[in-house]
C-alpha cells in the first residue's frame, strides 16, 4: 500500500509537531523515521495510521485505507488489554467482526509471524510476559489483522541486544513478505542496514528523505538533525579521512567488502590528516555512565519560573490561594449567571494556561461517572417526587439541585485541572508545605503531607496521558475513520486493566525511589525550589479575591 503525505502540517493546541511534511511511502518499503526527541516521529506515525488528521495538508493511503495501517505505540504495556495472548489478538479480530471460527487460526499465524509458538503463549498474560515478547505480542495483535502497513513507534527501545536482534529479524521477514514497514527511532544503527529510505526530521520538518548510501555519502545531514552517525559511517568516514577510501557501506559486508577493495588500491599512496572538523569530534569518548556533569543549571536552579504562561510563572503559594478562594466561591454558587459567569473564568483560564482543548476533554469526560451520580442523587425522590419514571420518583426542584451541583464540581475541577497544568511537582509541594507549616506545632506530619498532596495532584496529569495512549491503542484495533476518537461504549471498560497496572507500577516506582532516595522524615531538607513572591503574584491574587468576592456576592 501507497501512503503519501502532501504539504502536512500538525499542531497540538498551539504546538506545532509537523510542517510541510511531504513523504512518500512506497508499497513494500521499509522506511525509517528518525530524530531526536520531540521531532515529530510519533505524530507523522499517528498521521500515517489515521489516528490523527493533519491541521493542514491530505495524507493519502492508496490501495487500501487507514484501516490497513497496524500501529504498534512504544509502550507496549499501553497496548495490551486482555488477559490472555489470545484475547489480546482476539480482541481486534473481534472490533473488525470477524467470524469466530476464523480467528484460531488468523491468532496463530500471526503468533508463528512474530516467532511467539501459539502452545506455549497462548493463555499467558500479556503482561507477565519479557520486554522483547511483549513487544511481540503487540506486532502480533497488529498482524492478525492481516494490514498491508505497519507503523511501529521506538520498536527496539528498552530491549537487550539480542532481544533486538531477533525483533530486527522479524520486521526483515515481514518486509520480505510484503508489508510496507515504516520505523520510527533513535536508533539509527540498528536501522541502517535494514532501511530502504530514511527520513531525518527536526522540529517537526524533514532534513533528509534519501537512500541510505546517499545519507552515508553526506553523513552531515545527521548531524544537522541532531543526530548521531551510524558507526559504520563514521568508521568509513574516519577511514576515509585517513587516505582509505571506503565508499559509503551501509552494511557489515558492504563495510568489510570496501575496505579489501581499498587496501588493494591504496598501495603506495599517502595518508591524510584527521580533519579537525565535527566528524573528528565524534571520536571524543562519550561521557562516562555515572559522572555528573557540570551544569549548574540541572544541579540548582532556584528559579525555574520560566513557564509558557503567565499561570505558570506565578508563585504556587498565589495558586493554591487562588484555587482555594475560587473553589470555595464556586461551591456557594446558586444563580445562574453565576454559574455562567464562572465557566467563562474557567475557559479564560484554561486559555491563559494553554491547556489542549482535547486534553481538558479527555480528563471531564474520564468523571462523567460522578457527574451522572451527583445528579441522580439530587433529582431522585421518593417522598414527594413531581415524576415518576417507572419506578424511579424525580423532583424537578432536586434535578435543579442536581445539575447546580455538577456544574460546581465541574467548576472545581477546571480549576484543579488549570493549577496542576502549570504548576510542576517541586514548586506545587513547597506552596502547600508553606502553607501548612503552622500545623507543625500541632504534630501534623506537614512534610509527609505535603508530598502525598503533590504526588497525587501529579497523577491527574499522568492518568490523563495515560488515557489517552490507551484510547489511542484500543482505536488502532478497531475499524476507523481518520482522526476518529469515537470508540464503541462497549470496549470502554478494556482499558480499566491496564490503566489500574499502569498507575499502580507508576505507585511502585514512586515509592522505590523515595526509599531508594533514603527519604527522612524527620530531616530537614534542603529544597530545590525557593518560592519568591513577586508583584505578579500579588496582583494576581489581588484580581482573583475580587471576582471570588464578585462571585460570593451576586452569584
Ligand atoms: N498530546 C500532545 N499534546 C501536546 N503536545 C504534544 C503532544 N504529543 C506530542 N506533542 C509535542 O509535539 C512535538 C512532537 O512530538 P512527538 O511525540 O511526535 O515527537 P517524537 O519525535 O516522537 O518524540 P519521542 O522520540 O520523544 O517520542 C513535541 O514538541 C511534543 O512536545
Amino acid at each position: 500500500m501507497r501512503m503519501q503525505l502532501r504539504d502536512v502540517s500538525f499542531q497540538y493546541g498551539r504546538e506545532t509537531a509537523l510542517e510541510g511534511i511531504d513523504l512518500d511511502v512506497s508499497p513494500g518499503a521499509f522506511t525509517v523515521l528518525c530524530g531526536r526527541t520531540g521531532s515529530g516521529k510519533s505524530t507523522l506515525l499517528q498521521l500515517l495510521s489515521g489516528l490523527e488528521t493533519p491541521s493542514s495538508g491530505e495524507v493519502i493511503f492508496e490501495g487500501g485505507s487507514c484501516n490497513q495501517v497496524g500501529i504498534v505505540f512504544q509502550i507496549p504495556e499501553n497496548q495490551l488489554f486482555a488477559a490472555t495472548v489470545r484475547e489480546e489478538l482476539e480482541l481486534g479480530l473481534q472490533m473488525h467482526k470477524v467470524p469466530k471460527r476464523e480467528r484460531p487460526s488468523l491468532i496463530k499465524q500471526a503468533l508463528n509471524q512474530v516467532g511467539l509458538e501459539p502452545d506455549e503463549f497462548l493463555e499467558r498474560s500479556p503482561y507477565l510476559l519479557s520486554g522483547g515478547e511483549k513487544r511481540r505480542v503487540a506486532i502480533a495483535a497488529a498482524l492478525v489483522l492481516k494490514p498491508k502497513a505497519l507503523v511501529l513507534d521506538e520498536p527496539t527501545a528498552g530491549l537487550d541486544p539480542s532481544a533486538s536482534r531477533d525483533l530486527l529479524d522479524i520486521l526483515y521477514q515481514l518486509k520480505r513478505d510484503g508489508i510496507t514497514i515504516v520505523i520510527a527511532t533513535h536508533e539509527l544503527d540498528a536501522f541502517f542496514p535494514l532501511a530502504d529510505r530514511i527520513v531525518l526530521l527536526k522540529e517537526g520538518r524533514i532534513v533528509y528523505n534519501g537512500i541510505p548510501s546517499q545519507l552515508a555519502e553526506h553523513p552531515f545531514f545527521m548531524e544537522e538533525a541532531g543526530l548521531e552517525f551510524p558507526s559504520i559511517v563514521r568508521i568509513s568516514y574516519l577511514l576515509r579521512m585517513r587516505g582509505k577510501d571506503m565508499g559509503a557501506p551501509t552494511t557489515v559486508e558492504e563495510f568489510l567488502a570496501s575496505l579489501e577493495k581499498s587496501d588493494e588500491s591504496r598501495m603506495g599512496t599517502n595518508e591524510q590528516q584527521v580533519p579537525t572538523g565535527s566528524l573528528a569530534v565524534t571520536t571524543v569518548p562519550a561521557t562516562p555512565v555515572g559522572v555528573v556533569q557540570n551544569d549548574s543549571q540541572s544541579l540548582w536552579n532556584p528559579h525555574p519560573r520560566q513557564g509558557k504562561s503567565l499561570l505558570h510563572r506565578l508563585d504556587p503559594r498565589a495558586k493554591w490561594a487562588a484555587m482555594v478562594g475560587l473553589s470555595v466561591a464556586c461551591l456557594q454558587l446558586t444563580a445562574l449567571w453565576g454559574i455562567a459567569t464562572a465557566f467563562l473564568l474557567a475557559i479564560a483560564l484554561l486559555m491563559i494556561a494553554q491547556i489542549n482543548w482535547r486534553r481538558a476533554g479527555t480528563f471531564l469526560r474520564s468523571l462523567s461517572v460522578m457527574y451522572i451520580f451527583l445528579f441522580l442523587i439530587s433529582a431522585i425522590s421518593f417522598g414527594n417526587p413531581d415524576l415518576w419514571i417507572g419506578p424511579v420518583g424525580i423532583s424537578y426542584q432536586g434535578a435543579t439541585n442536581g445539575a447546580i451541583g455538577v456544574a460546581r464540581f465541574l467548576l472545581v475541577v477546571l480549576l484543579g485541572l488549570v493549577f496542576t497544568e502549570t504548576t510542576s511537582g517541586a514548586p506545587l509541594r513547597e506552596g502547600f508545605e508553606w502553607g501548612i507549616r503552622p500545623l507543625r506545632k500541632l504534630g501534623v506530619p506537614t512534610r509527609d503531607l505535603s508530598l502525598a498532596v503533590s504526588v497525587a495532584l501529579q497523577f491527574v496529569p499522568w492518568i490523563l496521558e495515560k488515557m489517552g495512549q490507551l484510547h489511542k491503542a484500543l482505536l488502532a484495533k478497531g475499524n476507523r475513520k481518520p482522526g476518529s476518537r469515537k470508540l464503541s461504549p462497549i470496549y470502554l471498560p478494556k482499558l480499566a486493566v491496564p490503566l489500574l497496572i499502569s498507575i499502580l507500577r507508576m505507585g511502585d516506582d514512586l515509592a522505590t525511589a523515595i526509599d531508594s532516595r533514603g527519604y527522612n522524615r524527620t530531616a530537614e531538607r534542603t529544597p530545590w525550589y525557593q518560592l519568591r513572591w513577586t508583584k505578579q503574584d500579588t496582583a494576581a491574587l489581588a484580581v482573583v479575591s475580587g471576582v471570588c468576592v464578585l462571585l460570593l456576592w451576586w452569584g
